[in-house]
């Protein structure tokens, strides 16, 4: 075919990519584990995975982890802006048959999703790893004569699943669904501790704004929520929360935070997160009550938590000023500051939440695809978790960490814990 092996920004910047990405695998046991154990095995030799996930130097540790277990790969991004224009040079310059840029267009995004369906042998996709479901969509609405031959999706994010569970319910889903969002060692860890620190990362790098002091609202207060007013509360903000569900809402209270609702809200905040996984959470009739300057950020994957399509139909000017930084003025005379366009900032306006979270969420997209191509029976049609398993595995000193996975009694399932939070020195007994 005469399609091109990869399209990326600037092949040049491989080496500059490289060296971010073995700075990466440095802090992320969990996966250089799973790829040191599973490599040599090839369990995945067959798999021709295409994947739609963010370009960070912890996708290209998994990416290669993966392709070190035998899976032909092709890549593209989730998120026009959230592309590491160096790390795709590394990944391309590896051989990776990727198509992802820094600020696509939503078409050019589509254009790179497509290139990844058909690998160069003619075959089609028969694997997806997915972040927000567009990968799994598109392939039901535009290449649904594939789904048959695909033995299962991956989906890494808290919207992704909302989406499929749609699909499931209308009984459109036509592949198995392995969900990595809520395997505890994401969802808990990444969504929470990762997102925490990516919020205040993106925010800082786009807007130097000083957080200590200020009146920060935050919308949804799940593990990415607790972990967002966590980290805004460390840094000597006043967080105020908002929240439908009646148990995170007693959560925050508890957590010392007063629960409001955005009316009331929209009157005080200096600082607005959206942590919902939901759309529409800041509206119209809360921008034009809102202080003048006040930022709004999002963090949930997707571009629909803030009204942006409200915004720029009737903004009287929009000042850009910089790259994924722009100032809507308002007809009432007042500015509302909005970072990355209203998409997930830490991955738009920083480098995505930091390795050691990520080698957690990432170790279980890696064990989500052995199960799913090495169990196909295992995985019907639905929306299926990992496994979660208690393991106490005692290791006679001094062998060789190959035979770990033969310890696991056979009726065991996979491992659902990623090593990554353990020690990866496996001569001793440990508890999983
Ligand atoms: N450094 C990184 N690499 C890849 C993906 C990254 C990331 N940081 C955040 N996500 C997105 C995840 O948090 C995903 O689990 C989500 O929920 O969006």
């Amino acid at each position: 075919t005469d399609k091109l092996t990869y399209k990326i920004t600037d092949i040049n910047l491989a080496e500059s990519g490289r060296k971010l990405i073995s700075m990466a695998e440095a802090e992320m046991p969990g996966v250089m584990q799973l790829k040191k154990i599973h490599g040599p095995k090839k369990p995945l030799k067959g798999v021709r995975l295409a994947g739609c996930l963010h370009v960070t130097a912890q996708t290209a540790v998994m990416i290669e982890a993966l392709r070190e277990m035998g899976a032909q790969i092709q890549w593209s991004c989730c998120n026009p802006l959230s592309t590491q224009d160096n790390i795709a040079a590394a990944l391309a310059k590896a051989g990776i048959s990727i198509y992802a840029w820094q600020g696509e267009t939503d078409e050019e995004k589509l254009w790179c999703i497509d290139q990844t369906i058909y690998f160069p042998d003619g075959q089609p996709l028969n694997a997806i790893l997915d972040d927000g479901c567009n990968l799994t969509r598109i392939v039901h609405e535009k290449y649904p004569h594939l789904t048959s031959g695909i033995h299962g999706s991956s989906e890494e994010t808290t919207a992704g699943i909302t989406k499929l569970r749609k699909l499931l319910k209308d009984k459109r889903l036509k592949i198995p669904i392995i969900n990595v969002n809520d395997s505890v060692t994401k969802s808990k860890f990444d969504n929470n501790y990762g997102c925490g620190e990516g919020v205040i990362d993106g925010i800082k790098r786009a807007t130097d704004v000083m957080i200590g002091g200020k009146n920060v609202v935050i919308i949804g207060y799940g593990n990415v929520g607790k972990g967002c007013a966590k980290a805004f509360s460390g840094f000597g903000a006043r967080v105020v929360i908002i929240e439908v569900d009646p148990i995170c809402a007693l959560q925050a209270t508890m957590d010392g935070h007063q629960v409001i609702t955005m009316v009331e809200a929209c009157k005080i905040g200096q600082i607005y997160v959206t942590a919902t996984g939901s759309t529409n959470l800041i509206r119209e009739e809360h921008m034009m009550e809102m202080c003048d300057m006040a930022i709004l950020c999002n963090i949930g994957s997707g571009q629909t938590e803030i009204d942006i399509a409200w915004l720029k139909a009737n903004a009287v000017k929009i000042e850009n000023i910089k790259p994924q930084l722009d100032i809507y003025h308002l007809s009432n005379g007042r500015a509302l500051i909005v970072p990355a366009d209203g998409r997930v900032i830490n991955l738009s306006c920083a480098h995505g939440n930091p390795s050691f979270v990520m080698s957690n969420s990432l170790s279980n997209q890696i064990l989500a695809h052995i199960e799913l191509f090495t169990k196909k029976g295992q995985y019907p049609v639905g929306i299926h978790t990992l496994p979660k398993i208690l393991l106490t595995v005692h290791r006679p000193l001094g062998s060789s960490a190959t035979n770990f996975t033969t310890e696991i009694p056979p009726s065991s399932t996979t491992i659902e814990v990623s090593f990554s939070s353990f020690t990866t020195d496996l001569s001793s007994p440990f508890t999983i």
